[in-house]
């Protein structure tokens, strides 16, 4: 053993190195203890013998779970267009089963199956970025996909909108609950164009693959014409738009030219008022008989629309303006005649007329498939290259493994833009790198004064 490899096996099994580790507390650190041990052995045995260990190295990021990889895992792909069924087949094998998991891409749909869960007498624990709600005796737990918990044993877990493994920015947390969930069970749901890319992926995890392909159960019709007059907004119509600003605007605007009293709902309305407006919406003795919503309505939510009405078909995706994609079109236009709804037969259409023609030829299109999964490094990575380069804060460790990640051909690195400017405030902080870590990946809006004004007060 060379002087090199045994001051590195020192550091990182000493007691002074654990004490050096930032506070053990909480689910993200149980996951850390439990895989530092085995990946240590495992990272030190690559060094010990090569004497060079290249941290950069993401090609073999299944190897990231050995808890994962111990199991025989069977992963059963419910895929499909909208309103198919898909969740509904996979909820029913999780209230089934002794413990589960379930993982949403929105607070909102995490909320709601813990309601369900809850109400069938299935004890179920919610868990989000904003809330933690523990329920005595639970073995079930709906989460937020990134809260996703990779370290104990489930029976059964489901990865819902799986084909936002793909998304630039929150890809990464799909793909962690994708190799790391350590399930018997792992029900993934969403839009077939990911199929060719799971199967790629889980070539080496040794689970077994089953697919099941789901037809729509109701029809969607496209109009021919657009709205008109507000005068035309009619009973279970939702105007589609995509800020609060517009909302509100439409929301007056209905409801003076209109003759419709209206709900609204976008992602960041608290679940409790976001259930009350949906419900005033459903409910077929309530006045508010029209809907004005974002694409939060785009994912999962069960609302009794008879037709989607497109405001436009840009939105500001956060780094700039764009035309609405394929998915994102038919995910939305997806929603009206929802099955068992009391409007069976769903229709879309436009305020512009000049939009139909992208409405049209988006509702006929197969969805691109989805060729790459978003990679992060995990926070071990990321410690053990720190302790090498301990002048390094957060921000230029970030930076580095941005620059030269190494990838196998299913993979990009996430877009860490964001990652990086909450890094920049937070290494100006007296905080753990393993602190600063959880608040990097935490949705973090910095171009918002108050969120960021937030953050950083709690940080401090
Ligand atoms: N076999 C069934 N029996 C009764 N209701 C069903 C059945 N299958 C689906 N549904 C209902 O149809 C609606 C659509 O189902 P589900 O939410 O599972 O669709 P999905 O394919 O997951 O669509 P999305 O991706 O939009 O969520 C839900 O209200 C669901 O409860």
């Amino acid at each position: 053993m060379t002087m090199a490899s045994m001051y590195f096996c020192r550091m990182l099994f000493s007691p002074a190195g654990y004490s050096a580790l930032p506070g053990f507390v909480g689910a993200v650190n149980q996951e850390f203890q439990l895989k530092f041990g085995p990946s240590c052995c495992r990272l030190y045995s690559i060094y010990s013998s090569t004497h060079k260990f290249d941290f950069t190295d993401l090609t073999r990021p299944h190897s990231w779970y050995p808890n994962a990889r111990r199991k025989h895992r069977k992963i059963f792909l419910h895929m499909g267009p909208t309103n198919s069924g898909k969740t509904h087949n996979a909820l029913k094998r999780l209230e089934s089963s002794d413990s589960g998991l379930y993982c949403g891409p929105l607070r909102l749909l995490a909320w709601e199956v813990s309601k369900r869960l809850n109400k069938a007498k299935i004890p179920c624990d919610l868990i989000t970025g904003q809330e933690r709600e523990e329920v005595d005796g639970a073995k079930h737990k709906a989460v937020t996909v990134e809260m996703a918990d990779v370290t104990s044993n489930y029976s059964c877990a489901v990865i819902d909108e799986i084909q936002m493994l793909g998304c630039k920015t929150r890809g990464y947390s799909f793909t962690r609950a994708l190799l790391g969930i350590c399930a018997d069970e792992l029900h993934l749901c969403g839009d077939a164009a990911v199929v060719p890319l799971i199967q790629e992926i889980l070539k080496v995890t040794g689970d077994d693959i089953e697919v099941q392909y789901y037809e729509r159960l109701s029809p969607l019709i496209p109009m021919k014409v657009p709205l008109g007059p507000y005068s035309n907004i009619r009973k279970g119509d939702c105007i589609v738009t995509f800020s609060r600003r517009k909302i509100y605007a439409y929301k007056r605007k209905i409801e003076s030219e209109g003759g419709h009293l209206c709900s609204v709902v976008y992602g960041s309305l608290p679940p409790e008022t976001r259930t009350r407006q949906a419900t005033m919406f459903n409910d077929t003795a309530s006045e508010f008989d029209v809907l004005v919503a974002s694409d939060a309505i785009g994912m999962g939510l069960n609302l009794n629309i008879s037709r989607i009405i497109f405001s436009t078909m840009e939105k500001f995706d956060g780094f700039e303006m764009r035309e609405l994609t394929v998915p994102e079109i038919k995910q939305i236009a997806g929603r009206a005649g929802r099955y068992g709804s009391k409007f069976p037969i769903g229709e879309v259409t436009c305020i512009n007329g000049d939009d139909l023609p992208l409405l049209h030829s988006s509702l006929k299109s197969a969805s691109p498939t989805i060729e790459r999964a978003g990679l992060f490094p995990t926070f071990e990575l990321m410690y053990l290259y720190s302790r090498l380069h301990p002048e390094n804060g957060l921000r230029q460790i970030l930076e580095h493994f941005v620059e030269n990640a190494k990838l196998s051909e299913n993979y990009f690195i996430a877009d860490c833009e964001e990652m990086l400017k909450v890094a920049a405030v937070l290494d100006e902080m007296p905080l753990s790198l393993h602190d600063k870590y959880l608040f990097c990946i935490s949705p973090v809006d910095m171009a918002d004064e108050i969120t960021s004004q937030v953050c950083y007060k709690i940080c401090k």
